[in-house]
């Protein structure tokens, strides 16, 4: 048994929390637990249930360069994530049976828990993808990404029909291609707007409209991924949908191109800052059910190119908490809010059913944070294998503790502890699949 005592949850209660630390859950909340076994004082600590980060690209198989399960997991346990879900986009892609053993395998080196997305393309393997524990299908690409696993929009209607069948959520990037400018895509390859301008808001409404008729029509459970302007999550919702916003879409616009150049090159691209201020709006109102990173981690090298040929995509696992944590700091957002975007509605959407809040019986995923202890984000700090940040010199609120069912793995340094051996930063990789 370990008790985190007089913890504060998101809704203000001060509480001590039991966990049963051999079976990985929460054996008790409450104000006067008696204390057995060890402890650690969360005086004035906030006790978060682990982010569910419902969109990682962890690179592995394929492009280990770029990110590895052990990497990628390091980062997530740093910014206070304790299940990922990734995508199908690796090399080979996740369309069949062996390319899923294949991922599973090395999945098993991760710091935190995980769901594996099976994906869709003209030659995948429905049938032994749902021979396998698969989360959920997607992302599924309705137009190019990183990947170029764009699909036609038969193989979507066939692909939901079937996930409909298999009772799976269908996550869907969703633009249409066939609205792309073609004017701006004349432009130089140092006008890094360009991007913006080619990839165009009208483009993503439209694919988000038609995707939600598609899923209506099979009666399916449809999840738009990386929503990036309000008129996306505004159909979305319409149509019966679940979203995501990354935080790159809440926090940057095309005004920090100036800044970033290609490295604020990524699908869908940066908005106006209009539409990201609306966009804002959504998530503190909870319109928008969730936040998820789209981690999409390329190296410097790569990122190094013309806005025309430079891959697709930031990282962002480990900084999504924390740059949350910062706006609930500053009055912007509830502590509540951020608990329901990063956990306990990712919880419901995937069908997560014993995680996503502290309560008595569920999973011991939890993180510990300082919430007055705000630090700058730096590239160099974080744990990911990509070391560049598009969030440089912003301010975050990092977790103290990261714990995946009952297991310490990540402690800051400036975690204090009773009781509990604190030797080296990260624990133990003891990821496990969340569907199995
Ligand atoms: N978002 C991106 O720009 N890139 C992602 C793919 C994707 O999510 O579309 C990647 O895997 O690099
Ligand atoms: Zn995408
Ligand atoms: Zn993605």
């Amino acid at each position: 048994m370990l008790t985190i005592r007089n913890a504060t949850l998101a809704d203000g209660r001060q509480v001590d929390v039991r966990i049963d630390t051999s079976a990985g859950r929460i054996a008790g909340v409450g104000s006067t637990l008696t204390e057995s076994g060890d402890s650690i004082d969360a005086t004035g600590k906030l006790l978060l249930p682990g982010m569910i980060d419902a969109h990682v690209h962890f690179r592995q198989p394929g492009f280990d360069h770029k990110e590895t399960w052990e990497t990628g997991s390091r980062s997530a346990a740093a910014g206070g994530v304790t299940t990922v879900v990734d995508q199908p986009n690796t090399d080979p892609p996740t369309v069949d049976g062996d390319a899923f053993d294949r991922k599973a395998d090395l999945a098993a080196d991760s710091y935190v828990d995980y769901g594996i997305n099976g994906g869709v393309t003209p030659d995948w393997n429905p049938d032994e993808l749902f021979d396998r524990p698969v989360l959920a299908l997607g992302e599924v690409f309705l137009a190019d990404s990183t990947g170029e696993m764009g699909i036609e929009e038969d193989l979507f209607r066939e692909a939901v029909e079937r996930a409909t069948d298999e009772y799976r959520v269908v996550t869907v990037h969703a633009e249409d291609a066939d609205l792309f400018s073609a004017e701006a895509r004349e432009r130089d390859g140092d006008d890094y707007d360009a991007w913006s301008a080619y990839r165009t808001a009208e483009a993503e409404a439209a694919a988000v409209e038609r995707a939600v008729e598609i899923g209506a029509e099979a009666d399916a459970q449809v999840h738009i991924a990386h929503t990036s302007t309000p008129e996306g999550v505004d159909a979305a919702t319409a149509g019966g949908a679940t979203c995501e916003v990354t935080p790159h879409h809440l926090f940057l616009s095309r005004g920090d191109y100036d800044e970033l150049g290609t490295f604020g090159r990524m699908n869908p691209p940066l908005r106006s800052e209009d539409r990201r201020e609306a966009l804002f709006e959504r998530v503190a109102d909870g319109t928008v059910d969730m936040v998820a990173t789209d981690h999409a981690p390329h190296t410097r090298e790569e990122k190094d190119a013309s806005i025309w040929d430079a891959p697709s995509g930031v990282p962002g696992v480990e900084t999504a908490l924390p740059l949350l944590l910062e706006e609930a700091r500053k009055d912007n957002l509830t502590y509540e809010r951020v608990r329901d975007l990063t956990a306990a509605n990712p919880a419901d959407v995937f069908g997560l059913t014993r995680r996503g809040t502290v309560e008595q019986g569920l999973m011991a995923d939890l993180v510990l944070v300082d919430p007055d202890e705000s630090r700058e984000i730096r590239g160099d700090d974080l744990h990911s294998k990509c070391d560049w940040t598009p969030f440089e010199g912003m301010a975050g609120v990092f977790p103290e503790l990261t714990m995946v069912r009952g297991n310490v793995v990540y402690r800051s340094e400036s975690a204090e502890f009773e009781s509990i051996d604190a030797d080296g930063e990260f624990g133990e990789a003891v990821g496990r699949n969340v569907r199995k």
